[in-house]
C-alpha cells in the first residue's frame, strides 16, 4: 500500500504529535521527513522513534555554512542513520563537494552505507516577484537547473526543487539522480505559502523521484483519506 516516492512532512513539534500521525497513517505512509521545527524541538529521538516503526526518514536540515561546518555537521547526524540528508546549493560547488567526499570517508570508516545527499535549489515558496527583490536577474528556473548541475557535479546524489522544474533537471542531469518536490498540491487543496507548485500525478510525470507533501495531508479532516488519495493519484500517473 505505501510508496516510497510519497515522504510526508512531519512539521509538528513535539514527539508525541509525531506518534499521533504516524499511528494514523499507519501502512499507508513509508517514508517521513523531519524538518528544523521537529528537529529542534524534539531532537534524535524522533529519528528513533521512526526506526523503530521501520519507516524510511529524509532528515531536512538544509545546512548552509562553509564548507567544514557543514561537512563535520552531516557527520554528526549521519550516525543517526538517516535515508536522506540535505544542504543548501546556494553553499557553492566547494561546500557541497568537500560535504559528499567528507561524508563518504567518513562512511567507509563507519563500515555503513552514506545517506543521500540532496541540494535545496530555490526554495519552493519563492516567486520570480521575491526573486527579483533578491538582486537577481536570472529566472528562478533558469538558477535552479544551473544548481542542480553544479550539485550533480559536485558529488551530490540529488536536488530539491519545485515540480514545475523537475522536466528541466532531468533533462539536464540525467536519469539517476533525485529530484525531490516539495509544493505539491492535489487539484483543489489550499497552497499555503507555496509558489511554485504542481498535482502529485504531474510531479512525477515532469520526473520527480519524491514528492514531500505535508499540509494537504496533516490538515486533513482525514490524515489517513487524504493520503490514500494522493497515493491513488501517484499510482494511476505512472500508467
Ligand atoms: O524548497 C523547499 C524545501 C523544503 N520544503 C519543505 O517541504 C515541506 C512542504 O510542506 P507543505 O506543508 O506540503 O507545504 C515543508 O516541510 C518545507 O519545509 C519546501 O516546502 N520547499
Amino acid at each position: 500500500m505505501a510508496d516510497n516516492r510519497l515522504i510526508v512532512a512531519l512539521d509538528v513539534h513535539t514527539l508525541d504529535d509525531v506518534k499521533k500521525l504516524v499511528e494514523e497513517l499507519g501502512d499507508a505512509v513509508s517514508y517521513y521527513k523531519i524538518g528544523m521545527e521537529l528537529y529542534y524541538s524534539a531532537g534524535p529521538g524522533v529519528i528513533d522513534y521512526l526506526k523503530e516503526k521501520n519507516k524510511n526518514i529524509f532528515l531536512d536540515l538544509k545546512l548552509h555554512d562553509i564548507p567544514n561546518t557543514v561537512s563535520e555537521g552531516l557527520c554528526s547526524l549521519m550516525k543517526h542513520g538517516v535515508s536522506i540528508f540535505n544542504v543548501h546549493a546556494s553553499g557553492g560547488y566547494t561546500m557541497m563537494k568537500t560535504a559528499a567526499d567528507k561524508i563518504r570517508q567518513e562512511a567507509e570508516k563507519l563500515n555503513i552505507e552514506p545517506p543521500k545527499l540532496i541540494a535545496v535549489t530555490v526554495l519552493t515558496s519563492m516567486n520570480e516577484q521575491d526573486w527579483k527583490d533578491m538582486g537577481n536577474t536570472d529566472l528562478i528556473s533558469d538558477r535552479v537547473v544551473r544548481l542542480a548541475k553544479l550539485a550533480k557535479k559536485a558529488g551530490m546524489d540529488g536536488v530539491v526543487a519545485s515540480p514545475q522544474e523537475a522536466t528541466m533537471i532531468r533533462q539536464a542531469c540525467g536519469d539517476d539522480f533525485l529530484i525531490v518536490t516539495p509544493g505539491v498540491r492535489p487539484a483543489g487543496s489550499d497552497i499555503n505559502d507555496q509558489s511554485r507548485i504542481a498535482t502529485p500525478a504531474a510531479a512525477l510525470q515532469n520526473g520527480a523521484t519524491h514528492l514531500v507533501i505535508g499540509r494537504p495531508i496533516r490538515a486533513a479532516e482525514n490524515p489517513r483519506q487524504a493520503a490514500l488519495k494522493i497515493l491513488e493519484e501517484m499510482e494511476n500517473a505512472v500508467k
